[in-house]
């Protein structure tokens, strides 16, 4: 069936398109009456054709020559600084852009006057009888020179399901995509419209919600013929096609939709309305009254970011199904690595004891939190192509909104253990306690928005849907994801980053005021000169590369009563120990001038204590500032691991999104977006790779299941000692 506009001058047709024969139009030119398609309604009526019906009605003529001149001036009064210039054709959002978090509000304003004829037309033909405000209230208008077009794209969910757009100057060709039956679009168009210049093109229902369009960026559409456009049949002019070519020239499109939510405007808007700011773009705020003119400057700066924008409410779908595919794939090969190496370090962790230090437990922490993270990563886009609200979709966006925050604040509760052994003397059950609330808050503090955005419906719709990537805070709140998300994860970046910062200035310190000591070295300065804090430090340095099970620091008797003793009485190794390595703590390289004895449960014997006789000082020395250097090597190393998987992981999204946002939101990077799905899921596998290292020693033995002669080895060495 079809439709007929009251309109006399216009043919109203509606196309049915077989899918099977792809540029083999199937069209029917039927007039029947307006009423019939009220009653009807639009959509309804259509009967189902091949698997997927498009909705979609061409009439030629529906504006004449005489009303599309008037109008092209009208545009062109309109001054350059209210068009957003794109990359590849500059468009006007009228009345204005779209606004609010999602950035699918119509601040509520009247279309302009020189459109008013094509409104009424449109109205009267009802083909908007089934939408929100049964009429268009917005319209975006494209200039297109030859060579430019716009990328496939769907219109979006801030429309009702109806768009009507006449074309004026020029002809051109629009290009509709299918989805596969993943949801991503093909890669060839599977239909080609012809547009004369002044025809209407309507579309709605399942074309509207089933494809994408787009237009190519040529100067001249070929295969101009009933073989290879849809709606051939219906083209008023066909003389001007007999070529089978045709060169484009500027043309202007006329997008009429009807913007479901409609702020209503307060009062300096109002006044901003009739002034005609909105309309005739006028930027000066200078009628208006004080207050006025504040509320008028935060309009007009939120209407230049809007501006940049506005082409986001189109709902931009950029990628062929080739290029999601490839993001998919290697989205879940990167997320399979990190759930080998966050498998790896869960399990070396629970079943092999030289392992359960201190800085493991975090890893460990860290590596449940990526299992659950890398696991949503590792289904790709088939929550996606679930469809938005299945649990699987929305257990993706769940898992992700949730784990993959825990992994930064648990970095951060890390550089806060360093920061605490290294700077102050809390003893090992306070940092112990401190580590326990620190991972308890870093699993729950992220599973509170998570689970909030898993039952809110802003505007009926789910927080979580297609983010292109996978299912996460949906594309068209990415305002959401970056105040929810962006900036909290780069708040606990930056501050690890100080904390790591601030614990390695220290040991620095430490290490050069110790060489300062060691110069001075005599048997009474040994206890005595070095500040009290540097001692301290001397010890959580020594546990830096201690064995990992040590448990217990004693002063000896004959310390006893000398100033050191307070401090370390009640230490433990582990208490100073951020960030342990299996190093044997061979009774040699003990430092000269921490005086200290230290058992381990193996061991179960002390060490010696050195008082080296003069002879030795200058080896001693030397090996004091060697040992530093190792440690501070140690530290460095971890620091620096930690603060690079950071980066990798967190650089290339936030960049994107840095981008989408502010930037050019009319364009994607296929390369940010890959760099994404590259870097993104391997975070696990960056925390595993931390883990190794910092251990290498015991995972080693875990891998070899050499603990057994490990331990045996250490209990002849003290035994010998
Ligand atoms: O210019 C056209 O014909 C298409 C414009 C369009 O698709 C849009 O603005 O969303
Ligand atoms: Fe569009």
């Amino acid at each position: 069936m079809g439709v007929e506009p009251s309109s006399s001058s216009c043919v109203s047709t509606q196309l049915e398109w077989d899918t099977r024969t792809v540029s083999k139009a199937r069209t029917s030119i039927s007039c029947c009456s307006v009423s019939s398609v009220v009653a009807n309604g639009m959509d309804v009526t259509m009967p189902p054709v091949g698997d997927l019906l498009p909705s979609c009605y061409y009439i030629p003529s529906f504006i004449n020559r005489a009303e599309e001149d008037r109008i092209i001036k009208d545009i062109r009064k309109v001054p350059d600084s209210r068009w957003t210039v794109l990359t590849h054709r500059r468009l006007l959002s009228l009345p204005s852009t779209l606004t609010g978090p999602a950035r699918d509000t119509l601040l509520d304003a009247p279309l302009p006057s020189y459109l008013a004829s094509v409104v009424a037309r449109l109205k009267e033909s009802r083909y908007f009888t089934d939408s929100t405000h049964q009429q268009p209230n917005h319209v975006l208008i494209n200039e297109y020179k030859p060579g430019e077009g716009i990328m496939p794209h769907e219109d979006g969910p801030a429309y009702a399901p109806i768009t009507a757009t006449v074309s004026l100057g020029s002809h051109t060709v629009l290009e509709i995509y299918k989805k596969n039956d993943v949801g991503e679009r093909e890669a060839q168009p599977s239909w080609r419209i012809l547009q004369e210049p002044c025809s209407l093109l309507v579309t709605t229902g399942h074309m509207y919600a089933q494809t994408l369009h787009g237009i190519s960026e040529i100067t001249v559409d070929e295969n101009l013929n009933s073989d290879h456009i849809v709606n051939w049949d219906l083209v008023e002019e066909k003389g001007a096609y007999q070529s089978g070519k045709a060169g484009r020239g500027t043309r202007i499109s006329l997008t009429f939709r009807d913007v479901t939510k409609v702020a209503k405007l307060g009062g300096a808007m109002k006044f901003m309305s009739k002034r005609s700011l909105l309309q005739k773009g006028r930027s000066s705020c200078w009628v208006l009254a004080a207050g006025q003119i504040r509320r008028c400057r935060r309009l007009r700066r939120a209407r230049k970011v809007n501006d940049g924008r506005g082409a986001m409410t189109e709902y931009h779908k950029p990628f062929t199904a080739a290029e999601l595919q490839s993001l998919d794939i290697v989205a879940r090969v990167t997320a399979c690595l990190s759930l080998a190496g966050s498998s790896f370090t869960i399990i070396s962790f629970l079943s092999y004891a030289p392992l359960r230090k201190p800085v493991n437990r975090l890893a460990f922490s860290i590596a449940i939190s990526n299992v659950f993270g890398c696991l949503a990563y590792s289904w790709g886009r088939h929550p996606v192509a679930a469809g938005r609200h299945s649990a699987w979709c929305q257990t993706q966006g769940l898992f992700i909104t949730w784990f993959v925050m825990t992994d930064p604040l648990l970095v951060m509760v890390l550089a806060f253990n360093v920061f605490l052994t290294v700077r102050t003397s809390r003893n090992a059950n306070r940092l112990k306690t401190i580590d326990f609330y620190g991972i308890c808050f870093a699993f729950v503090a992220p599973a509170i928005p998570a689970f909030v955005f898993l039952c809110w419906r802003p505007d009926g719709k789910t927080v979580y849907g297609d983010a292109t990537l996978w299912c996460w805070i949906a594309r068209e709140k990415d305002i959401l994801r970056l105040v929810e998300f962006y900036i909290p994860v780069w708040v606990m970046i930056f501050t690890s980053i100080c904390l790591f910062a601030l614990s390695g200035k220290q040991i620095l310190q430490v290490r050069k005021k110790l060489k300062i000591a060691s110069c001075k070295f005599d048997s009474r300065e040994a206890v005595c000169s070095p500040e009290a804090r540097e001692r301290r430090f001397s010890i959580s340095a020594r546990a830096f590369i201690s064995r990992t099970f040590s448990t217990d620091s004693r002063i000896p008797p004959s310390l006893s009563t000398n100033s050191f003793k307070p401090e370390v009485e009640h230490v433990t190794i582990e208490r100073v120990v951020p960030v342990h390595s299996r190093e044997e703590l061979d009774p040699n390289d003990v430092l000269p001038n921490m005086i200290m004895t230290t058992t381990t449960t193996t061991m179960a014997s002390t060490l010696p204590i050195l008082d080296p006789s003069s002879s030795e000082k200058g080896r001693s020395r030397a090996k004091t500032a060697s040992r530093f250097d190792k440690i501070h090597w140690k530290y460095a190393k971890f620091a620096f691991l930690c603060t690079v998987v950071l980066f990798i992981t967190w650089i290339p999204i936030s960049i994107n999104r840095v981008y989408n946002n502010f930037i050019n939101p009319d364009h994607q990077i296929f390369g940010l977006y890959f760099a994404s799905a590259l870097c993104m899921p391997l975070h696990g596998f960056g925390n595993f790779v931390i883990y190794t290292t910092t251990s290498w020693t015991e995972c080693r033995d875990f891998i070899t299941c050499s603990g057994h002669r490990s331990s045996t080895r250490n209990s002849r060495r003290s035994s010998h000692a």
